[in-house]
């Protein structure tokens, strides 16, 4: 029997990550979850492997740590039955920067910016050389509406909406699919340690992670690159990107614009 592939999720003991794990051994892919409670991927693990009859194995890593990092990075260099990248690990705060803890920020840096990367560069690196793979990168729409929560999280997904609009460019030659999914207001657990409560807000602006992960897969069914559950009319999407595209012929020139020139 020919092995199955398989998705690599980070963040999958709770929310999103853990309905992905759900999501994809439903679809036939075998799975590595990877997150730091290892009772609850192990729960996930057997429950998945029992109705699904994928192999999945819990990989207990702290992703804000450097070696942790490094050695999951080196497993998806080295296995090369990896063939999908949810690079989904991540927290948020709500609290303005001015009230925040420096080293909390620091961590968020770590596991939003860093860890992703460091995944995101060992996948781009491996699933070029095998001609195939897919990555799912996790922003939010926070992303683009940098005003709503902490300062330094809206960053952060700024951060990794740029980092995968570089790399579906460099990867498209190559066969390997990008997507970034950004959704809006969601109901996890992202909540009790961002210092507010979803309870808080209305609920016509809260999805269900299940509603979430399915949309985000309907759009990478669909080819998407860009994937906001919420957006009814994906052209706004658009509009928005061709406004930025506009500028590029005018951002590198060899003269500053005439209104900098004046007196
Ligand atoms: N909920 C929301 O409103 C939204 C969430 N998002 C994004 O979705 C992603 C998933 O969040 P969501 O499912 O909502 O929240 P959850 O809090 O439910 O899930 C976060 C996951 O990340 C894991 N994680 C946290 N810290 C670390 C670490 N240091 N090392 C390894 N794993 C870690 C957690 O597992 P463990 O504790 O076991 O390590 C958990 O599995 C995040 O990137 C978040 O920013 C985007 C938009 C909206
Ligand atoms: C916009 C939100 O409310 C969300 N928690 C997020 O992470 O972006």
């Amino acid at each position: 029997m020919m092995a199955k592939p398989v998705a690599l999720i980070t963040g999958a003991s709770s929310g999103l990550g853990s309905i992905y794990a759900d999501r994809l051994a439903r679809r036939g892919w075998d799975l590595l979850l990877a997150a730091r409670n290892h009772e609850r991927l192990a729960t996930l693990a057997t429950r998945l492997e029992r109705e699904t009859g994928s192999a999945v194995e819990p990989a207990v890593v702290d992703l804000s740590d450097l070696n942790g990092r490094r050695q999951l990075a080196q497993r998806l260099s080295e296995d090369s039955r990896i063939e999908m990248l949810v690079n989904n690990a991540g927290f948020g705060s709500t609290a303005p920067l001015k009230e925040s803890d420096p080293e909390i920020m620091e961590q968020m840096i770590e596991l939003n910016v860093s860890a992703v990367t460091m995944l995101a560069n060992a996948a781009a690196r491996a699933f070029a050389q095998r001609g195939r793979g897919a990555i799912i990168n996790m922003a939010s729409i926070t992303a683009v509406a940098p005003t709503i929560l902490n300062g330094v999280y809206g960053a952060t997904k700024a951060y990794v909406l740029a980092l995968s609009q570089s790399l579906h460019h460099e990867l498209a030659p190559f066969d390997v699919k990008v997507q970034v999914v950004l959704p809006g207001a969601t109901a996890t657990e992202f909540w009790d340690a961002s210092g507010s409560s979803v309870r808080a807000l209305p609920a016509s602006i809260v999805m269900r992670p299940e509603d979430v992960v399915d949309a985000a897969l309907s759009g990478f069914d669909q080819g998407e690159f860009v994937t906001i559950p919420s957006l009814p009319d994906a052209s706004e999407w658009e509009a928005f990107d061709a406004a930025r595209t506009a500028l590029l012929p005018n951002l590198s020139r060899s003269e500053p614009a005439e209104r900098y020139r004046r007196g």
